[in-house]
């Protein structure tokens, strides 16, 4: 009985032992699994840094067997400007590849990755210890070389008076905030079919999404030759969009070798099978005559969280600062300063234009039968895309030189430095002015404006900079909603006479498109004439139309940017239009087949997309979001805005973070902003102004009427053509100090 039960000391001893025993092998196997996991992320991180190796391997091998298209084929500027972003591009390429070999090496999808506690830690773990080691270190050749930190920042001297070059230390206690080179934040996560970087699929299991040709065929094909004519703006307002997409957002491609241009199909037919290209195949009877287009994907930013798929970079500095006249890095800038605190320039007979990129691989290509034409240089590569575009970095150009002119008068004793860092700001300056007061009050209406907080003081100063507010540019409104300007491409370019009748030149926009022939010709004498155009003749409307330059004969070649600007969203992970609508809290569908409550899509496109798309649910933000009826229309009220409700939504929510998260607001008081007087003569600055100061305004020249100006135009087109018949109409851009017309005015006019 009871003695039996108790259990002699030897056998206690064994029993003990045999816990003991348990117990360490439970740990050995906690240990086993530890090491484990960390050998399967270790292996992942191997495998991975080879195959990037061999990936390297692998453009040479294309290289040499003429898949990279040309022999001596230019390099892509877009991308090789610093060597920050090939680092980030090889990041980017490691990280990614290491979480799709978790993902295949586990079954686990990467949700499930990031939240199993043993994985998550052992890959920051990995991390670390290759950025210690030289793996993922960031060499130190690079105009960057590494992100500054608070402590950093506050040894800057004049860190709260001026703007660094290439954006850090903005926001002080996230110094790399709105930085060139950085990551773009999204507001709503991405979405790829494999979690990492494959683009999405239906949201039926099995279905694929709609060719993005076919898509752009269907919907953004034009109903006729003519551009539908925008009822309220000039053409300079579509140029400004440009000018300002181009200050906040350039996203790199991936680059081969040495930074060689990548090229996805051979002859415009087969495409080249590797990861970094997704071209967009093309139905053989289509106009544009190729059955692949080019389309290389986007560089993979450094996304060191576990759980993130494939995120972009932007390459120049977020914020409304004037990089595209001043460049987002400091051999940039230095390329382009002259003595003396002004930006270098090329002198030519009639007036001073912007300065050679004498460069091999500069984003331009010269018809080459006019010996006087040139490719520019500025602080953004894009400078020579269109000459109307060239037209705005020059005028800046010459501006920032002229308030040099002025300053030095008034402070005789300002060092170079000075004088160019004062001229800088006060020209970033007169860019966000003209940005917020001018061009926002076409692009939405007034309810978005109060919505956002997008209104500028008449006095005072601005107390509302926010710093938990990241001003960084967004994946969903550089990727689409940005993008709607390409709408607003006219079909043809020309010069236009003192007479405001005379056009010559004509020439059809794709034939200018990387040729500034039309801006640079005859030694500047045709500035005038190219403003004048711009001036006056209205833009193409923001609308589902393109014309023939941007949807079948981009850069005179066959390239269709719409189905560029689908298949880019795919590549960047875009979550679908009906997902933005909610994050927007607007009425969405809900069902897969509930096309017929989607009233806010125009009806013709919509029909035509249900056809196209197996479920609402699958639509492409670019292609829901120009569809959309504009916001005016929508509440009856004719076509006074150039978007909709959703990329209202998302410009407004961008351009609130542009304002309120930049400590270098201009609306701000010193020392980030400015006296109550400078900010006075700020505010009295609009484009017109500027363009007359700098001899580039056709009004200065000829001290013409703007009523003369409209009749002349009433007579040239017919009073069939609603161009221009009202005076305040021609004041748009005109040199004037008065305020540009705004919404509310056109309203008025009705
Ligand atoms: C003739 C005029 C224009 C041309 C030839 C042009 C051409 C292009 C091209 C080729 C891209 C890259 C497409 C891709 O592969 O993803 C692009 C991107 C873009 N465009 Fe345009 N564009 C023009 C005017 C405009 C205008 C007027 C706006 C805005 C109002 C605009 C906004 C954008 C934006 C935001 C991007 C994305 C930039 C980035 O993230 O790198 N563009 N454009
Ligand atoms: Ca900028």
């Amino acid at each position: 009985g009871k003695h039996n039960d108790k259990l002699t000391e030897k056998e206690l001893e064994t029993l003990e032992e045999i816990e003991e025993l348990l117990e360490e092998k439970e740990k050995e196997n906690a240990l086993k699994k530890r090491e484990d996991v960390e050998l399967l992320v270790k292996e992942a991180f191997g495998t991975c840094i080879e195959e990037f190796n061999r990936f390297r391997e692998r453009q040479k091998k294309f290289k040499m067997e003429g898949l990279d298209g040309k022999p001596k084929r230019k390099r892509n500027r877009l991308f090789k400007r610093s060597k920050r972003s090939e680092e980030i591009q090889k990041i980017g390429h490691i990280l990614n590849c290491a979480k799709k070999t978790l993902i295949k090496k586990t079954g686990k999808t990467l949700k499930e990755l990031r939240d199993d506690l043993e994985i998550a830690k052992c890959w920051k773990k990995t991390i670390k210890e290759l950025a210690d080691g030289n793996n993922l270190k960031k060499r130190h050749h690079s105009s960057r070389s590494k992100r500054t930190t608070p402590d950093e920042c506050n040894e800057i001297t004049d860190v709260n008076t001026y703007r660094t070059i290439d954006g850090q230390c903005n926001n002080l206690n996230n110094p790399h905030w709105g930085a060139a080179f950085e990551q773009q934040p999204r507001f709503i996560s991405e979405v790829y079919n494999n979690g990492v970087d494959t683009p999405r699929t239906s949201v039926i299991p099995g279905e694929n999404l709609p060719n993005p040709r076919e898509l752009s065929n269907a919907v953004f094909a034009s109903a006729s030759e003519t551009d539908v004519d925008e009822s309220f703006n000039t053409l300079m307002s579509m140029n400004w969009g440009q000018f300002i997409d181009h200050d906040i957002v350039l996203t790199p491609h991936i680059t081969g070798q040495d930074g060689a241009e990548i090229s996805c199909c051979v002859n415009g037919n087969d495409p080249v099978e590797r990861d970094e290209c997704m071209a967009i195949e093309v139905d053989a009877n289509d106009e544009l005559g190729i059955t692949c287009m080019e389309f290389v994907r986007s560089a993979s930013a450094a996304a060191f969280e576990l759980g993130d798929g494939k995120q972009v970079t932007n390459g120049i500095t977020s914020f409304i600062d004037g990089s595209m006249v001043y460049g987002s890095t400091t051999s940039e800038v230095a390329a382009l300063r002259d003595a003396g605190g002004k930006l270098k320039v090329k002198e030519a007979a009639n007036g001073n234009l912007l300065p050679e990129d004498s460069s091999e691989d500069s984003i331009c290509s010269l018809s080459g039968d006019d010996s006087d034409d040139y490719c520019q240089l500025a602080g953004d590569v894009r400078v020579n895309v269109q000459p109307g575009l060239g037209s705005l970095h020059l005028v800046f150009m010459k501006e920032h030189n002229r308030i040099v002119d002025e300053l030095k008068t008034r402070q005789p004793g300002w060092t170079d430095d000075k004088l160019f860092n004062e001229a800088r700001k006060i020209v970033g300056a007169i860019i966000q002015h003209i940005t917020y007061n001018e061009w926002l009050e076409n692009v939405f209406v007034n309810d978005v404006i109060t919505k956002y907080d997008l209104g500028l003081l008449s006095t005072g100063f601005s107390d509302d900079y926010t710093d938990t507010l990241d001003p960084g540019i967004t994946v969903g409104f550089a990727t689409a909603a940005l993008r709607f300007g390409h709408s607003q491409v006219r079909s043809q370019i020309a010069h236009m006479g003192a007479d405001y009748s005379t056009l010559t030149d004509e020439t059809n926009m794709e034939i200018t498109l990387k040729n500034p022939h039309m801006l640079v010709d005859e030694a500047g004498s045709k500035v005038l004439e190219l403003v004048r155009y711009m001036t006056t003749v209205q833009g193409a409307k923001a609308d589902e139309e393109f014309s023939g330059a941007i949807r079948n004969k981009l850069f005179n070649t066959a390239l269709d940017l719409t189905s560029l600007n689908i298949q880019r969203g795919r590549d960047h992970g875009l979550p679908s239009y009906t997902e933005w609508r909610k994050w927007c809290n607007l009425p969405a569908p809900v069902n897969d087949d509930d096309w017929s409550s989607m009233t806010y899509i125009k009806r013709r496109p919509r029909r035509l997309l249900q056809n196209l798309y197996k479920s609402v649910h699958d639509i492409d933000l670019y292609v829901g979001g120009m569809l959309e009826l504009r916001s005016t229309a929508l509440n009856g009220g004719g076509d006074f805005t150039y978007v909709g409700e959703t990329f209202g939504c998302i410009l407004g929510e961008q351009f609130k973070n542009l304002k309120n998260g930049d400590r270098f607001w201009y609306e701000r008081a010193e020392p980030e902003g400015f006296s109550e007087s400078k900010l006075a003569e700020i505010r009295k600055v609009t484009l017109s102004g500027i363009l007359c100061k700098n001899q580039m305004s056709p009004v200065e020249e000829n001290r013409v009427q703007m009523r003369e100006i409209s009749n002349r135009w009433t007579l040239r087109h017919g009073k069939d053509k609603t161009v221009m018949q009202d005076n305040t109409r021609t004041y748009e851009f005109l040199c004037s100090m008065s305020a540009f017309l705004k919404i509310n005015s056109v309203k008025h006019l009705q």
